[in-house]
């Protein structure tokens, strides 16, 4: 028998601590009569330890709404906060994972070199090598330290970006599509990955994916975004069981109600997206 979808209402979210909260968060770019508003009031909110997934069709603002959450973009309007306060700066207990991991690791450093960098005169030479060791362990790459980026796939290259942020031991770590450059087989193994080291460092992950079957596999909620302007239309809570398994979580009848409903939800953002630009 089908059972209903879940929907968490602003404001309702599960309990726990509220990390990320986005407020009326509004965003446009550009200035007077050509500004282009992206993001149109979107409230929600991540609690401690939770995975959340962000997805919204294409152009909808999901990286404009990580970069303000990341404090590197400044809204036009509402706010983000991050554990209680305003966010008007990258803040210290939160670590970015991008999808272009060709970028985000510095080619003439080794990977040692690259994760110690964002540590540097922020711990003692002792414990950043403890760190860098735990991270680089708990990515798979342990003994592969003194590679440099280019020495390694794509697959590395996005591990060691991912350890990077890890090192810092962050509450909060935000993706951006960090799995869309690679390849299907690394994609799955990345996603167990990073499932594994949330429950291992109990950080609160807040993910953006194109993937509709990538979110509903990892998140304990799935946040979908409306078309441009873009505000969210819904707050799914995913109800399967942990520990996630690739094939038999995706085998559950539940798995496909709530892909069905996703993709369902994308599909009338777009339709919408496509009206709201015809009428423009
Ligand atoms: N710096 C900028 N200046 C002007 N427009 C921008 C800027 N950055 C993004 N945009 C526009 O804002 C809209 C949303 O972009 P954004 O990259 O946030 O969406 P997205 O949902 O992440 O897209 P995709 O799913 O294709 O990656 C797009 O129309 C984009 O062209």
């Amino acid at each position: 028998m089908q059972q209903s979808i879940i929907e968490t209402r602003t404001g309702d979210a599960p309990a726990g601590e509220a990390v990320v909260e986005l407020v009326d968060l509004r965003k446009s770019y550009g200035t007077g009569p050509s500004a282009v508003q992206i993001l149109d009031g979107v409230n929600f909110e991540v609690r401690r330890g939770e995975f959340v997934c962000v997805v919204g069709p294409s152009g909808s603002g999901k990286t404009t709404l990580l970069k303000c959450i990341a404090g590197l973009l400044k809204p036009s309007g509402g706010r983000t906060d991050f554990e209680g306060q305003e966010v008007t700066e990258p803040p210290a207990k939160l670590a970015v994972v991008f999808q272009d991991y060709s970028r985000s690791l510095l080619p003439w450093m080794t990977v040692r070199a690259n994760i110690a960098l964002p540590l540097r005169n922020k711990f003692p030479k002792q414990e950043r090598q403890a760190r860098i060791d735990e991270a680089l362990e708990s990515v798979g790459l342990a003994g592969k330290g003194h590679l440099y980026p280019w020495q390694m796939s794509g697959g590395m290259q996005q591990r060691a970006a991912i350890a990077r942020g890890l090192a810092y031991q962050p509450d909060v770590l935000l993706m951006d599509e960090p799995f869309a450059a690679v390849d299907a087989q690394t994609r799955i193994d990345l996603e167990d990955l990073v499932l594994e080291v949330r429950d291992r460092y109990d950080t609160t992950v807040l993910f953006v994916t194109h993937d509709i079957d990538e979110a509903v596999y990892l998140a304990d909620r799935v946040i979908v975004l409306s078309g441009a302007p873009t505000t969210v239309s819904h707050n799914i809570t995913v109800d399967l069981p942990h520990p996630r398994h690739q094939v038999d979580t995706k085998r559950e009848p539940r798995f496909a109600e709530l892909r069905a409903f996703v993709f369902e939800q994308i599909q009338a953002a777009k339709s919408n997206t496509v009206r709201n630009r015809a009428d423009a």
